[in-house]
């Protein structure tokens, strides 16, 4: 099988860079604590124990959405999580970056600004073009090994994720490493009997392209969140579209065609919501079948509870349940209704359980559920869902290949 080389094969001493997935949920500006957190701790402990010199980079939030912040207040919450200081430089790759690295002692630990702050970062290219860019060519000359923590965002040709391991002798972290394992041990997996999948959240277009590409290994979808008020809408339903958030109408243009032949051609495969959650004028949730909704004048922000008494015994009655994506705003407890009563559904059973999105898993925590009772908590999202898929992840590939090189 190939792979690639981990923290046990990176010799002593290095000046090295490292790429976390810190992208988190951002309430009124504040960036929320989550295990993202608490599992890339593990990485940077060890790597500042070893002695290295430890810059890391991560990105949050997408150009033009409130999550996109500042890491300043991630270096804070990593420190507590990794019991290491972890210092901040409001800066990618320029001159107050690379002097903060220069500066770096043995066992120092640093990390740059949002990697999506320099324009070098998200253009559509080859890893060749970004291993050419002044982003990684500027920041690889300071350094003498790369190391890939980023398993959920290793589904994106990013220039801190593609690009820099043509640059430099590279490794994957311990995030990577068992993240890897695991998802590669599920997609390998054969199940006798049904396989159901939780869709949700917001990233519709993610999340219903994978569904297309599903279809012969799951037998189930349960939708909610975003996604399934836009199939509600393909269906006819006066639901997912934009009122008073600009959610839906972009996700509805780009993906209404693969939506309509997902209804066409697998109308069995999918289970729609029959009633949603929304607030009411005295701020408490109110319900409504999706039947009696006649336009749309609110957001809705949960599925109601009769859907939530059809998707239990379905979760019940599975081999195996894959979740991507919460079915309502749970971080409000309102909203949490169906999330958590999927959740706990599937948490009484003893079937094959995966919950993956970094998002979604908060509310394992959240609500007082224990992640043992699941088989595998995945902090990725579209990694996670692509490597159920068995579609190779482009930051994956260039470790490997970074490995084979250096043979
Ligand atoms: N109807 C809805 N309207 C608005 N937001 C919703 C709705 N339903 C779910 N959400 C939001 O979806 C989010 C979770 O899904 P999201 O697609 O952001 O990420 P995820 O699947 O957890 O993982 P990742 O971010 O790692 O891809 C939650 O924060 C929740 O508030
Ligand atoms: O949260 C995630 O799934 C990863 O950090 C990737 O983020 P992105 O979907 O904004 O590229």
């Amino acid at each position: 099988m190939r792979s690639f080389r981990t923290l046990d094969d990176l010799p002593a001493q290095q000046r090295v860079l490292v790429r976390l997935d810190l992208n988190s949920p951002v309430e009124d500006g504040v960036v929320q604590d989550n295990r993202r957190f608490s599992r890339h701790a593990e990485t940077v402990a060890e790597l500042a124990e070893a002695g290295h010199r430890v810059a890391l980079m991560a990105h949050q939030g997408r150009p033009g959405r409130d999550t996109f912040v500042s890491l300043e207040q991630h270096a804070d919450i990593l420190a507590e999580h990794a019991g290491v200081d972890v210092d901040f430089v409001p800066d990618t790759f320029g001159d107050d970056a690379l002097a903060a690295i220069r500066g770096l002692d043995a066992g120092d630990v640093l990390l740059l600004e949002n990697t999506r702050m320099t324009d070098d970062e998200l253009p559509e290219k080859e890893p060749e073009g970004h291993a050419a860019s002044d982003f990684v060519e500027t920041l690889a000359a300071e350094f003498d090994a790369y190391v890939n923590d980023a398993y959920s965002a290793a589904h994106r040709k990013h220039a801190s994720l593609v690009g820099f391991p043509l640059a430099l002798p590279s490794y994957a972290g311990r995030v990577m490493q068992t993240e890897y394992e695991a998802n590669t041990a599920i997609a390998e997996r054969e199940f006798d009997g049904d396989v159901t999948m939780v869709i949700g959240g917001t990233k519709a277009t993610d999340v219903i392209g994978v569904m297309e590409a599903l279809d012969e290994t799951v037998d189930r979808f349960l939708l909610g969140g975003v996604a399934g008020e836009l199939f509600l809408r393909a269906a006819g339903y006066s639901v997912g579209e934009d009122v008073e958030t600009d959610l839906f109408d972009d996700q509805w243009d780009a993906n209404e065609e693969v939506i309509r032949s997902v209804l066409d051609e697998r109308r069995d495969q999918v289970t729609l919501a029959t009633d949603l959650a929304y607030e009411d004028d005295d701020g408490e949730r109110a319900e409504v079948a999706v039947g009696d909704i006649e336009e749309k004048s609110q957001s809705f922000l949960d599925i109601g509870s009769d859907t939530v008494a059809d998707y239990e015994p379905v979760v019940r009655d599975s081999e195996a349940v894959f979740v991507k994506g919460a079915l309502g705003v749970f971080e409000d407890e309102r909203f949490s209704v169906g999330t958590v009563g999927v959740l706990e559904a599937i948490a009484e059973t003893d079937c094959f359980s995966v919950v993956g999105g970094g998002d979604t898993s908060r509310a394992i925590t959240m609500y007082g559920m224990s992640e043992s009772d699941f088989s595998h908590v995945s902090i990725a999202g579209g990694a996670y869902i692509r490597a159920l898929t068995g579609e190779p992840l482009p930051a994956v590939e260039l470790l490997v290949q970074s490995a084979e090189r250096e043979a």
